[in-house]
């Protein structure tokens, strides 16, 4: 669809991925007014510096007049940010949301919303393990998944536009129900993340000298983990304090899962063992196949 900019877009949480979206916006010439709220005054004057906000502060007010608001918060402040907002909210704007839950998120925005608000909740699948403003770039979300998951009762208009958005952006963008979402980012996102956190807790937790030992070959695989384990903590508390069940649904697989490669190991079956691991690097295969085509 042919897309006009949007007159004031307020971003919400001027972080990695806010400052992404301030940059994303303006590139694809989505906005013609682009504002941040954050309660952080460190984050409000480097995004001032940095040029990508026309205004910034920590007033609600600043959601008067805006067309497009974009809650970029942890997932647990969204709820009370959306409240404080709510008396500046004309009807027909279009207030969505980037965070990585989206039940939660609906539980806790909707309530508070004035009538005529369009809440479309959304989700890009594209990040760092860096934090802040000063974070962002303006590529982020290009090539990347974006997840939209709207109520029926949303306006059929205010999607189809804020689908457009994201995908002049660069994102591809799929619609499906919050609930449907949670459990699939709880097996690809919030689980691989939840592991990484723990098997760098655990190598650090290890006698003094084995902890040296971590630090000096940490080259290969465990570096990966760290990169992970490095994301940012207030945002990795909210998410799993908020898709409690899809997280331990997932959590109790993977424990059975261990337990038969435990078994494995200990009664020295190689055959499952390499079959689980030929299994698995076809997956992979897979993944960097689909993304080549
Ligand atoms: N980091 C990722 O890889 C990634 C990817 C996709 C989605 N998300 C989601 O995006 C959201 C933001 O994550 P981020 O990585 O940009 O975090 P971030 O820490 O870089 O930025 C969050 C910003 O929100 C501000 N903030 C926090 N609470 C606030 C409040 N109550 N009122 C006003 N400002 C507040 C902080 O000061 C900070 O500037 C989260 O919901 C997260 O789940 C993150
Ligand atoms: O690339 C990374 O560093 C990420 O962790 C990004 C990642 C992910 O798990 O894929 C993290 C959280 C988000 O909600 C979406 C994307």
């Amino acid at each position: 669809m042919s897309l006009s900019p949007f007159n004031r877009v307020l971003i919400v949480g001027i972080g990695l991925i806010g400052s992404s979206l301030a940059l994303a916006l303006r590139k694809a010439g989505l906005a013609r007014q682009i504002v941040a709220l954050d309660h952080t005054p460190d984050h409000v004057a480097e995004a001032l510096s940095l040029g990508l906000v026309d205004a910034a502060g920590d007033d609600p007010a600043l959601a008067d007049g805006a067309d497009l608001v974009i809650l970029c918060v942890p997932v647990g402040a969204c709820g009370k940010v959306a409240a404080k907002l709510a008396p500046y909210l004309a009807p027909g704007v279009i207030l969505t949301d980037v965070g990585s839950v989206k039940q939660a998120v609906v539980r806790d925005v909707a309530p508070v919303l004035p009538e005529g608000v369009q809440f479309i909740p959304g989700h890009p699948i594209s990040g760092t393990e860096y934090s802040g403003p000063s974070a962002g770039f303006a590529e982020l979300f290009e090539g990347r998944h974006c997840i939209l998951t709207p109520t029926e009762t949303a306006d059929p208009a205010a999607v189809a536009r804020l689908q457009a958005a994201w995908e002049a952006m660069g994102s591809l963008v799929t619609i499906m129900s919050a609930e449907h979402h949670d459990r699939v980012l709880a097996i690809t996102s919030h689980l691989p993340h939840l592991i990484a956190y723990t098997i760098v807790g655990t190598a650090t937790d290890l006698e003094e000298h084995m902890q040296q030992e971590v630090i000096k070959y940490s080259a290969g695989g465990f570096r990966d983990f760290t990169r992970i384990a490095a994301s940012d903590p207030i945002m990795w508390r909210d998410v799993f304090l908020n898709n409690r069940e899809a997280v331990l649904e997932m959590l109790g697989r993977l424990h059975e899962d261990l337990g038969l490669l435990a078994r494995a190991i200990r009664i020295g079956d190689g055959a499952t063992l390499e079959e689980k691991f030929t299994t698995t690097r076809a997956i992979r295969r897979g993944i960097i196949a689909a993304k080549q085509a």
